[in-house]
């Protein structure tokens, strides 16, 4: 259990258990074990190449760990092992959607094709996989119905609504972003993997995504693990934090928990943990004298 949460109500919707991955000579994931609790926004960060993406795509199906297990829980109690799993199943039948570091739409579709071609397996298996279905099928038609309604949710969530017929390489970068986000939802996940969602985004396109994410959390039930560098938006928005350095956990708890723990300054800051007091007093003495009475200028 993470220091600071309350053992009482958490409840894991994931669980990494003694994870790692080799590339060649390289042990990218080193005996990582954390867990990720369900109705949270759990944050994953750490300098960079510390796993964060390695971790992220083991969870996502998209690399088979070379150790470890990763065990999903969904609300009706079912389990499934993803790392047994391709990513087509993690998604499908774990119910694990995700999003990538650049940005993957369909830009020449519009805004609200975008959301549509998300559900497009919902609506084959209403097809019943046949020309027939699609042309005249009842539950096709309940079907199209019902995912053009889904569409319409989230593009409202998004703020994206009056940009539904619009190409979705038209929008500006941050809606972009939201309608990446929208789209996995369409898919109705229960857990949702963010990869570094505030990147590029100014500061109002940020305080947009923040929005959509807690919406999401109170709205959706869905859980959210997310990787970001942007330190304001993992401390705004974050239940849980989760620190990586060199493909080992460091950290573990609430924000302000990680946010005074000397390993992770350590780690940001690149130096051994014995001398963060040091280096810290050092900035300060920076600090003071950069200051409007300070004397470095003076
Ligand atoms: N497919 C791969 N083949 C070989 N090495 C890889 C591969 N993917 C990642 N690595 C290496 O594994 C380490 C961890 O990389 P990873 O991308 O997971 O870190 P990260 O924390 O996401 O970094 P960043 O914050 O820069 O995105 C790095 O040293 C990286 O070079």
């Amino acid at each position: 259990m993470a220091p600071g949460t309350n053992t009482m109500t958490k409840d894991p919707i994931l669980k990494v258990e003694h994870l790692s991955m080799r590339f060649g000579g390289l042990m990218a994931i080193n005996d990582l074990s954390f867990e990720a609790y369900r109705g949270d926004i759990t944050a994953l960060i750490g300098p960079n190449g510390a796993g964060k993406t390695t971790v992220f795509n083991c969870v996502t199906g998209f690399y088979k760990p070379t150790m470890g297990m990763i065990t999903m829980r969904q609300k009706a109690g079912k389990e499934f092992l993803l790392e047994r799993m391709t990513d087509f199943e993690v998604n499908r039948d774990a119910k694990v959607a995700r999003t990538f570091q650049n940005i993957r739409l369909f830009s020449g579709l519009t805004v609200l094709e975008n959301l549509l071609v998300a559900q497009h397996n919902a609506l084959m298996k209403a097809s019943g996989y046949t020309i027939l279905g699609l042309l005249g099928l009842p539950t096709y038609k309940k079907a199209a119905a019902e995912s053009i309604d889904i569409a319409k949710y989230w593009l409202e969530k998004a703020n994206l609504i009056e940009r539904a017929d619009d190409p979705a390489g038209d929008l500006p970068y941050g809606a972009q972003r939201r309608l990446e986000i929208a789209r996995a939802m369409c898919t109705g996940p229960e857990f949702l993997c963010l990869d570094e969602p505030a990147a590029g985004l100014n500061p109002r396109e940020s305080l947009a995504l923040n929005e959509l994410l807690r919406s999401i959390r109170k709205d959706s039930g869905a859980s959210i693990l997310l990787i970001e560098h942007d330190m304001s938006v993992v401390m705004e928005i974050s239940d849980h934090v989760v620190v990586l350095e060199y493909g080992q956990k460091i950290s573990d708890g609430t924000p302000d928990h990680v946010k005074n723990d000397p390993k992770v300054i350590a780690a940001y800051l690149g130096v051994e943990d014995d001398e963060v007091e040091e280096v810290i007093e050092e900035i300060e003495v920076i600090a003071e004298g950069e200051g409007p009475q300070g004397g470095a200028h003076s």
